[in-house]
């Protein structure tokens, strides 16, 4: 299976409508990829919060037109990445609070799935009290590979990915906007949940600054065992690998620490 990581340099200086077709014609680029993936928040910015409001769109709105168009015509799965979305209320008028959604694509362009963020980063500020919360865990069965989707800080929390484990996942999209700062957590962090959900994770990272933050780009792709399979640099790049999906099943055969797992499950405890 071969995917390819945008890894979007998402600066202030540039628009968000050049930006959205210049990584349509990036992802048209991508025709030989099974599964394409895009950072989060890579129109606005992850930590860009005033333009969140600005920039909020709904589910079917400009992002999903051009990217279901750019899936379809280069014929790949399409982890789009996450938007600003402002879902219409059932009034259907245009207000209502933001979510953090992730839209992941077919070839033939049809949404396969929406994911919002169910962990929103800041604390007391920014995302965590601009946008609601997620509830929901999502997998998207490929012909290859049965992916889980989570979203940045989620990558903290590995209840979700166990979640998502038990739920079928053998493949683990993780878009993101992570700053600089904090690198070596992300890198840290994506291993750890490759090796303790023997899963392969693939983390797709932005490139630049917005908003004065610094990204740490390093976009990373880990295997069921833990072993980096490659890894971007700081800057705006494609990180195209190729893996075979079986490694998971073989993992979990050979090793097979899930099937040991205690608390959580419905077993008597000792
Ligand atoms: N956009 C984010 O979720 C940032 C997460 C982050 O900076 C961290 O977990 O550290």
């Amino acid at each position: 299976m071969r995917a390819s990581l945008l890894q979007i340099d998402v600066n202030d200086t540039e628009s968000v409508d050049s930006r959205r077709r210049r990584v349509a014609a990036l992802v048209r680029e991508q025709d030989g990829a099974d599964l394409v993936v895009l950072p989060e928040l890579w129109t606005t910015g992850a930590f860009a919060y005033e333009g969140f409001g600005a920039e909020a769109e709904p589910l079917e709105g400009p992002t999903y037109e051009v990217m279901a168009k750019a899936a379809s015509d280069a014929g790949v799965w399409l982890h789009a990445g996450s938007i600003p979305e402002r879902p219409a209320s059932d009034s259907g008028s245009a207000e209502g609070p933001l979510y953090n959604t992730s839209l992941v694509f077919s070839p033939t362009g049809e949404l396969a799935a929406a994911y919002r963020k169910i962990h929103r980063f800041g604390f007391d500020k920014g995302e965590a009290v601009l946008m609601g919360a997620g509830s929901e865990l999502v997998t998207v069965r490929l012909p290859e590979t049965v992916i889980g989707v989570a979203t940045c800080y989620d990558l903290r929390f590995p209840e979700l990915f166990r979640g998502l484990v038990d739920a079928g996942a053998e493949t683990l999209v993780i878009p993101a906007g992570w700053p600089e700062r904090r690198r070596s957590h992300w890198t840290l962090l994506a291993q750890a949940r490759a090796v303790e959900n023997q899963a392969f994770v693939l983390a797709c990272g932005t490139a630049g600054t917005h908003a004065g933050v610094p990204q740490a780009g390093h976009s990373i792709v880990v295997d069921p065992w833990g072993e980096v399979l490659a890894e971007a640099g700081p800057g705006e790049e494609v990180l195209t690998v190729e893996f075979d999906p079986a490694k998971v099943a073989t993992t979990r055969e050979q090793f097979p620490a899930l099937k040991d797992r205690l608390l959580g499950l419905d077993v008597p405890r000792r």
